[in-house]
């Protein structure tokens, strides 16, 4: 099974979670566009879902298979959503962000009775960091603020670059808020909840990609199929 056929392996697993009437967040990166694309055909057979895509690349794939979609505030509290990650630890704390649309997506996630993470195997770690955090920004005072962060990361005994993530054009990557992104290598990250409690606490930090308590449920996808995770106590 090659990583395309595992995602879309997840994403099929995801599916039998979702029933007719329900309210979705839907999630943003190559696994989430599988379970577009599954979701997609279910509609087109009649299921009746109402969505609530996490980036504009998301929303125009669900436009473009005929998804019907509507806005966080038409619909601010969604059964399930159902998304990627970069990075999955066994509490089901995870790294967002790889595909720039963190803000959105733990807006969602936070407004959802339930998150659904998939992923292939190659997502799973002991303990996150290996993956660059991203660690979304508001331009003004985009200096000051990496300082703030920089210390903030002394502090805490993690060191790494923290890169401006970029186009492939090397122009500044801009979210769909309009704001920058730092990703910050820091290498292993023994206090994932500290690290996020004291960067929700710097101002110019808008969110950052540590999700911790939203995931309810990660579907994991192998060579030898799909399994269920579920947050270790
Ligand atoms: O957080 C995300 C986008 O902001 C994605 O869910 C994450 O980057 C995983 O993407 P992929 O499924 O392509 O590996």
């Amino acid at each position: 099974m090659d990583a395309r056929e595992m995602k879309i392996k997840a994403a099929a697993e995801a599916l039998t979670h979702v029933e007719d009437g329900m309210r979705l967040g839907i999630g943003t990166g190559s696994t989430a566009e599988e379970f577009v694309r599954l979701l997609a055909e279910r509609v087109a057979g009649g299921l009746k879902v109402e969505g609530v895509p996490t980036s504009e690349r998301t929303a125009r794939l669900c436009l473009e298979l005929g998804v019907q979609l509507r806005s966080l505030d038409e619909l601010p509290q969604l059964d399930l959503t159902i998304d990627g990650a970069d990075e999955i630890d066994p509490q089901l704390r995870l790294i967002k962000g790889g595909g720039g649309a963190l803000l959105r997506e733990k807006i969602v996630a936070a407004a959802s009775n339930r998150m659904i993470v998939i992923a292939d195997e190659t997502k799973i770690v002991d303990t996150l960091g290996a993956f660059p955090l991203p660690i979304e920004i508001n331009p003004f005072g985009q200096v000051s603020t990496r300082i703030a962060v920089e210390a903030l990361a002394s502090r805490l005994g993690l060191s790494g670059a923290l890169d401006l993530r970029k186009r492939s054009d090397d122009s500044l990557y801009m979210t769909d808020g309009g704001h920058l992104i730092l990703d910050a290598s820091f290498g292993r990250i023994p206090d994932a909840d500290a690290l996020a409690e004291q960067l929700n606490a710097i101002p110019g930090v808008v969110e950052h990609g540590l999700f911790i308590n939203l995931a309810s449920l990660a579907i994991i996808a192998g060579p030898a199929g799909a399994r269920v995770m579920e947050p270790k106590i």
